[in-house]
């Protein structure tokens, strides 16, 4: 997939001073991000994460996830670090769209997991693409990555991804809460998530 990269422009956050990259699909019009701090050689490897949007975690504070969690606290160590990226991915809802994932809550109340929910809906458990990623690292000249994640589904999709190499997990478990843990224990059970969270039923 192609990616065509727009602007950059100047982001200051409450964990330091970043740059924002602007991104466009071309056959899709979908926008992605990412944000940048500091410089680093072209064989260097660079400490990063790759963010699936999540509006309710992200923006709204939600504790049904860890994802706002991951977010603030990959912020926080990029800016300890003094360098690193996040490419902040418009693929909401593990690829389903803002709604569907409503919905998929929805059914969650009612008591489906998350992965039961998805398939309910007629979605696939994981419906994100990350095939973005690679032309957008590339673009920042990054080749080498400390990833911060705990999913080796998208270490597996990187290691497919021509000229990036992931050289570290870099582990990012934050966010446990009475709200988000039955979703923890099912991402771990279900969808081989790296956590070392109790897995056993509350
Ligand atoms: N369909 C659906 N999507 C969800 C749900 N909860 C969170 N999401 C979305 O899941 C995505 C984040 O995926 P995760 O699997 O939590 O995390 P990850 O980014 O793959 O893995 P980490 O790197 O370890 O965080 C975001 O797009 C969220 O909007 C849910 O219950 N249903
Ligand atoms: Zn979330």
């Amino acid at each position: 997939m192609s990616v065509e990269f727009v602007a950059s422009s100047f982001l200051p956050t409450r964990w330091g001073n970043f740059t924002m990259h602007g991104f466009i699909i071309p056959e899709t019009g979908k926008e992605h991000i990412a944000l940048t701090m500091g410089e680093w050689d072209s064989d260097e490897p660079v400490l990063g994460r790759i963010h699936s949007e999540c509006l309710t975690g992200d923006a709204l504070f939600s504790q049904r996830c860890d994802c706002g969690y991951q977010l603030e606290s990959a912020m926080r160590r990029i800016s300890e670090q003094g360098k690193g990226f996040i490419l902040y991915l418009r693929q909401e809802g593990r690829g389903i769209g803002l709604i569907n994932k409503i919905r998929a809550y929805d059914l969650q109340d009612q008591g489906y997991d998350t992965v039961a929910a998805n398939i309910k809906l007629g979605f696939a458990a994981d419906m994100r693409d990350f095939s973005i990623c690679q032309p957008m690292l590339a673009h920042l000249g990054i080749h080498k990555v400390r990833l911060m994640t705990n999913n080796p589904q998208k270490i597996k999709a990187m290691q497919d991804a021509a000229g990036i190499e992931i050289v570290e997990r870099v582990p990012l478990e934050v966010g446990d809460n009475p709200y988000n843990h039955f979703y923890l224990q099912t991402k771990a059970k279900q969808m081989g998530h790296l956590l070392k969270i109790d897995r056993v039923e509350k």
